[in-house]
């Protein structure tokens, strides 16, 4: 089985926890274009969604699903997104779409974070596999950088790439993040960050993993 059958059988799986009549947050990523397909058959059983990236918001209007801005809800239910790196206590680093700082925004609206990834993903320490993204208002680039690399991290522009919200892209590599939520912390304290793509102060509530053995769900 290759890596996007085991992602569209988590993607599958996560069609469970959606209510009718809801309004579901939805991530961003291959992972997610996997759910956000499979969601297209609840269209006319859901009241909307909350997208965290224009694409994914592009994909919901195309199967009929109404999206709704973050400032017109109040709260949500669930929010399903996917990630680059998961560990066993279900922190994360995210934002190898460059959708990060929306994705913290939508999530931390959602009672239930319901992650959906491949089995590829999971990581005893984050960090071991995938450079962190950091979300970067474009004239503190490379203050921000240095302040990294005093930190212990190689960080490496992402060229080419503006986030929605007109920012860019730092990849931290070589950041083996032992403290997730101190590292957390203390990058968005840095001025001229937008946000990080740890997520470990709002981590996941349920992970779904596809594999070769089946859909695994830890809660
Ligand atoms: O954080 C993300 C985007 O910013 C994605 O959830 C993450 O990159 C996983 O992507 P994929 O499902 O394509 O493996």
């Amino acid at each position: 089985m290759d890596q996007l059958e085991m992602k569209k059988q988590a993607a599958q799986a996560a069609l469970k926890y959606v209510e009718a009549g809801s309004i579901v947050g939805v991530g961003s990523g291959s992972t997610v274009n996997c759910f956000i397909e499979a969601l297209g058959a609840m269209a006319d059983q859901i009241k909307g969604a909350v997208a965290a990236s224009k694409e994914s918001e592009r994909r919901l209007l195309a199967l009929g699903i109404d999206v709704f801005n973050a400032n017109e809800v109040s709260g949500l239910d669930i929010y399903v997104d996917g990630a680059d790196e998961i560990n066993p206590q279900k922190m994360m680093i995210k934002g190898g779409g460059a959708a990060l700082t929306r994705e913290k925004i939508v999530s931390s609206l959602a009672k239930k974070f319901i992650c959906i990834v491949d089995s590829t993903k999971q990581v005893d320490v984050l960090g071991s596999t995938f450079p962190l993204p950091v979300e970067v208002i474009p004239m503190a680039r490379s203050y921000v950088a240095r302040k990294l690399v005093g930190l212990g991290g190689q960080p490496e522009y992402r060229e080419g790439v503006v986030t929605d919200n007109g920012n860019v892209i730092l990849d931290v590599h070589h950041f083996k993040l032992m403290q997730p939520i101190e590292m957390e912390k203390t990058l968005n304290n840095i001025a001229g960050v937008v946000t990080n793509g740890i997520f470990a102060l709002r981590r996941a509530d349920i992970v779904i993993v596809g594999s070769t053995q089946g859909v695994q769900i830890l809660a």
